[in-house]
């Protein structure tokens, strides 16, 4: 499915935004679900529907609005997907991460993915927010890969290494900003792990997960953050919390998650995600201006 998108096409799109807005993002970032609210503290906004760029897929997933918004943030340049494509609906992992090198092929130096998330491990709350540290990409042990089939050495190397994925920088200013903001209570750093969906997790899979150790469970950002490695993009990402994942069998129905609660959830938490995200471009921005 890499073929879908070879370069060529790719260096289209991101022409198709970079001549159209004018503009040279450094930053991107890729609203999780219910968080589209990211994209909307960007100011000066040129918004570019999905439907309206050359070659791009659609969202089909309510809580993904399916825009590209490409604008200032804090000073910096930033573009944000306000909805992202999943694996569930169908589309091949190379296809869910095709923005992410349309990003690179813009200028993005940096990937900041969001995501709602079940919460496994029992310290975490509704509302709390994740800084990935890591990842397990359950897709992948079943061979599932967005860097599948022939790789075009002008995006990355035919086998990028994964450690240290996630910018340790990047997670310690965002503990300082959650410090900052008074919510270090509800900032965890764990690990995240994808799995296909459209199906929430089982209590066997969720007691498996937690058996590796796996901190927090969703349907997408992984492969995002494959190919934003493979293209030598920063990387910062983080969950939010939307349900507390059960891992011992019992009957209590209210552990089930529902994507109604997800987008609840996440409707009164995106002040807190968006001031984060903020504050982290400032440092960013004026770290880089420095
Ligand atoms: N237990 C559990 N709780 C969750 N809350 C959000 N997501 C992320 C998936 N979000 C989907 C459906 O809500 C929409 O992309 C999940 C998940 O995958 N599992």
């Amino acid at each position: 499915e890499n073929a879908t998108y070879p370069y060529e096409v790719i260096q289209e799109i991101a022409d198709f935004i970079t001549k159209g807005s004018g503009m040279r993002p450094k930053i991107g970032i890729i609203c999780g679900s219910g968080l589209g609210s990211l994209a909307e503290i960007i100011q000066d906004p040129k918004i570019f529907e999905y439907e309206k760029i050359p070659n791009f897929p659609v969202s089909t997933v309510e809580g993904h609005a399916g825009k590209l918004v490409i604008g200032t943030l804090e000073g910096a340049t930033v573009m944000a997907m306000q909805g992202r494509f999943h694996f569930y609906e169908g589309y091949p992992l190379a296809k869910c991460s095709m923005p992410v090198r349309v990003m690179k092929l813009c200028g993005v130096e940096y990937l900041f993915a969001t995501n709602a998330a079940g919460g496994i491990n029992p310290r975490y709350a509704v509302g709390d927010i994740m800084l990935m540290h890591d990842h397990v990409n359950m897709l992948g042990f079943a061979g599932n890969s967005p860097l599948q089939g022939p790789n075009d050495p002008r995006f990355g190397p035919r086998f990028p290494a994964l450690v240290n994925s996630y910018n340790k920088e990047l997670i310690n200013k965002a503990i300082e900003i959650g410090k900052t903001m008074g919510i270090e209570s509800n900032v965890h750093v764990g690990v995240y792990s994808c799995l296909g969906g459209p199906n929430y997790e089982t209590i066997a899979e969720l007691k498996a997960l937690r058996m590796m150790g796996v901190d927090a469970v969703g349907m997408s950002t992984v492969h995002e953050v494959i190919t934003a490695r493979h293209c030598d993009m920063k990387v910062f990402a983080f969950s939010l919390i939307t349900n507390k994942c059960a891992t011992e069998y019992s009957d209590k129905k209210d552990e089930e998650a529902n994507h109604e609660e997800v987008m609840a959830v996440a409707k009164n938490r995106q002040k807190a995600c968006c001031e984060l995200v903020a504050r982290l471009v400032r440092e960013i921005h004026s770290n880089a201006a420095s």
